[in-house]
C-alpha cells in the first residue's frame, strides 16, 4: 500500500491533546520520524527522554522545515503560525477549528494554502456525522441545531461562569443560546465542534447553538440535529473526557490520530483497521 510519511512533524501544542497525538506517532503512526513541539513562549518542556526540538518561536520551527504540523494549541495558534506554516509548504492538522469561525482567518489559511501548496487538515474533532451533513447541505439544508452539555466544572474559565455558579448547578442550566460563530469566539476551549458543523452544513450564522453546564451528565454530549430536502439527521455523541482536561473529549484526540492515519495512507484501506 502506498504510504506517503513526512519525517518531520511539528506539534504546536503540547498539552493533553498534543501528548496524546505524540504519543500515538512515536508508537504507531509515524516511529521514524523526527519531532518537534512550537511551546508557549517562556514555557518550559520537562526532558522526559524523548527526542523532541522544542521552539518557543514561530521563525525557529519555520527553520527547522516542518512537512507537517499538528496544531492543537488554540485560535491564537491558528490565526497566527498556521498561515505562516502552510505558505512555507508545510501542510498543517487543524484543531481548534473554532478559529476559522473569523472570516479574516479563513482567508488568511486559504490564501496561504494555495501559495504553498499545502493542504490545511480540518478534523471532525469530538463531533461525528459531519460526513452525512456535507452530504445532505447539497440538496439544501432547512435547519442544523447543535446541543453541547458538559459537566458543569468543564465550563470553568469561560463566559459560562457569569451565568451561574458552577459548583453549585444542580440542574441542567442554559449557559449559551446563539449561532456557531458567537459560540465558537466565546467558548474557544468548549465549542471548536460548532465549528466544524457550520463548516461541513449551513455555515455558521444558520447553526443553531445551545450550550448547557449539566451535572446529570459525566460524559461530554454532543447532539446535532439537521433538517434538510435530504431528510432529518440526529446524532449524540457521550464522549469520555480526555484524564489531563475535563473540557476535551477523547475523541477529538483520536480524530487527529484517524486523519493523519488517512493523510499517509490516502489511497488505501486497512484491512487490519476491521478488526
Ligand atoms: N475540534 C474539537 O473538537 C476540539 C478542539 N480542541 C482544541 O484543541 C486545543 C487543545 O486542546 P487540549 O490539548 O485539550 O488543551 P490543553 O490546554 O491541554 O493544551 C493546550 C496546549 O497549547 C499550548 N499553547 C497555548 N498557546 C500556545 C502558543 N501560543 N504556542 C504554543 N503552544 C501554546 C498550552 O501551553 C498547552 O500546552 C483547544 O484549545 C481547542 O482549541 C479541544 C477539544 C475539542
Ligand atoms: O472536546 C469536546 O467535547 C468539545 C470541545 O471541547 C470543543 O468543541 O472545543
Amino acid at each position: 500500500m502506498a504510504e506517503r510519511k513526512p519525517q518531520r512533524i511539528a506539534l504546536l501544542g503540547r498539552g493533553a491533546i498534543g501528548q496524546r497525538v505524540e504519543a500515538a506517532l512515536r508508537e504507531r503512526l509515524a516511529p521514524d520520524a523526527t519531532l518537534a513541539a512550537l511551546v508557549r513562549p517562556g514555557k518550559t518542556v520537562p526532558d522526559d527522554g524523548a527526542a523532541l526540538a522544542v521552539f518557543s518561536e514561530l521563525e525557529a520551527l519555520l527553520a527547522w522545515r516542518p512537512e507537517l504540523a499538528i496544531e492543537c494549541a488554540g485560535h491564537a495558534v491558528v490565526a497566527q503560525a498556521v498561515p505562516a506554516l502552510l505558505r512555507a509548504g508545510c501542510d498543517v492538522v487543524i484543531a481548534s477549528v473554532g478559529a476559522l469561525g473569523d472570516a479574516g482567518v479563513r482567508s488568511a489559511i486559504e490564501e496561504a494554502a494555495g501559495a504553498g501548496q499545502a493542504r490545511p487538515i480540518v478534523v471532525s474533532g469530538a463531533i461525528g456525522g459531519l460526513d452525512a451533513l456535507r452530504a445532505a447541505r447539497r440538496a439544501g439544508l432547512h435547519s442544523v441545531r447543535y446541543t453541547g452539555r458538559k459537566p458543569p466544572l468543564a465550563w470553568a474559565g469561560t463566559p459560562a461562569e457569569a451565568r451561574c455558579m458552577l459548583a453549585e448547578v444542580r440542574m441542567p442550566t442554559v449557559v449559551f443560546e446563539g449561532h456557531a460563530a458567537e459560540a465558537s469566539r466565546a467558548y474557544p476551549k468548549n465549542a471548536n465542534v460548532t465549528a466544524a458543523v457550520a463548516l461541513a452544513g449551513a455555515g455558521f450564522e444558520r447553526t443553531a447553538v445551545t450550550l448547557i453546564a449539566d451535572p446529570r451528565v459525566d460524559a461530554n454530549v454532543h447532539e446535532l440535529h439537521a433538517e434538510g430536502v435530504f431528510g432529518t439527521l440526529s446524532l449524540r455523541l457521550a464522549n469520555a473526557p480526555l484524564p489531563d482536561n475535563p473540557k476535551t473529549s477523547w475523541l477529538a484526540a483520536l480524530s487527529i490520530e484517524a486523519a493523519l492515519h488517512a493523510h499517509f495512507n490516502p489511497f488505501s484501506i486497512h484491512p487490519s483497521d476491521w478488526s
